[in-house]
């Protein structure tokens, strides 16, 4: 059976990519199973455990590191982020296509272990712009904004260590570039050229 493709959709805090994620699996012909990442961070106001994160201790979390449970795990302004390893062996190995939504430490990590994955980075169109949008959800204080954006000006740098660049200027945009990514990547990895052959042969018949 043949393995799923595996999209790293990274970037910096506040570029939008939760925004365009969920957009994107919103499309028709979007069927990408979604990899949730554990936090040690507190719930903000509506997040849902086993939903948006799966929320835990740092004691916790370290147990899962030192099980080896993690695929990749970053500590970012504060809190410990990670990937669990299970879910993502299970579900490419059942052929089914997933997208991990990670921060720049964490992608590079996981890009180390399976460079056969697509790694994108989600750019804003410029640093005033990501700032408006972190000031714009107010979900973090004025301090931790400030540390997220500082951040972004390392991770930034980071862009060239990725496969594709995706502008986030408008999400519906940002949404139709990467579907043109998945496109390549599904044929690279050889699974639609099947279709792409049938296509050919029917407007030669
Ligand atoms: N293209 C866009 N234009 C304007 N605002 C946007 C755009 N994309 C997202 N936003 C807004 O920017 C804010 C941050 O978006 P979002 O939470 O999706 O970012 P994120 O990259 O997932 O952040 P984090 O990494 O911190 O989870 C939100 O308020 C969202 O509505
Ligand atoms: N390395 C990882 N980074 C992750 C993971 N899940 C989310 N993130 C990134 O952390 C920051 C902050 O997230 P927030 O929800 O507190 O705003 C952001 O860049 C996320 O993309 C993960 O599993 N591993």
């Amino acid at each position: 059976m043949k393995r799923g493709v595996l999209i790293v959709l990274s970037g910096p805090s506040g570029v939008g990519k939760g925004t365009v994620r969920k957009a994107l699996f919103e499309e028709p012909d979007i069927d990408f199973q979604y990899s949730i990442s554990m936090t040690t961070r507190q719930p903000r106001n509506g997040e849902v455990n086993g939903e948006d994160y799966f929320f835990v201790t740092r004691d916790e979390f370290e147990t899962e590191i030192a099980n080896g449970d993690m695929l990749e795990y970053a500590e970012y302004v504060g809190n410990y982020y990670g990937t669990p390893k299970k879910f993502i062996d299970q579900t490419l190995a059942a052929g089914r296509d997933v997208l991990l939504e990670i921060d720049v430490q964490g992608a590079l990590q996981v890009k180390e272990k399976m460079p056969e994955g697509a790694y994108i980075f989600l750019t804003p169109p410029d640093l005033a712009a990501l700032k408006e949008r972190l000031i714009g959800r107010g979900t973090e204080a004025m301090d931790v904004i400030d540390r997220r954006v500082s951040a972004a000006t390392a991770e930034i740098r980071m862009m060239a260590n990725y496969d594709y660049a995706v502008v986030n200027d408008e999400v519906s945009l940002a949404v139709n570039r990467i579907k043109d990514i998945i496109k390549v990547e599904r044929l690279r990895v050889n699974r639609v050229l099947p279709e792409y052959i049938k296509m050919i042969e029917e407007l030669e018949a």
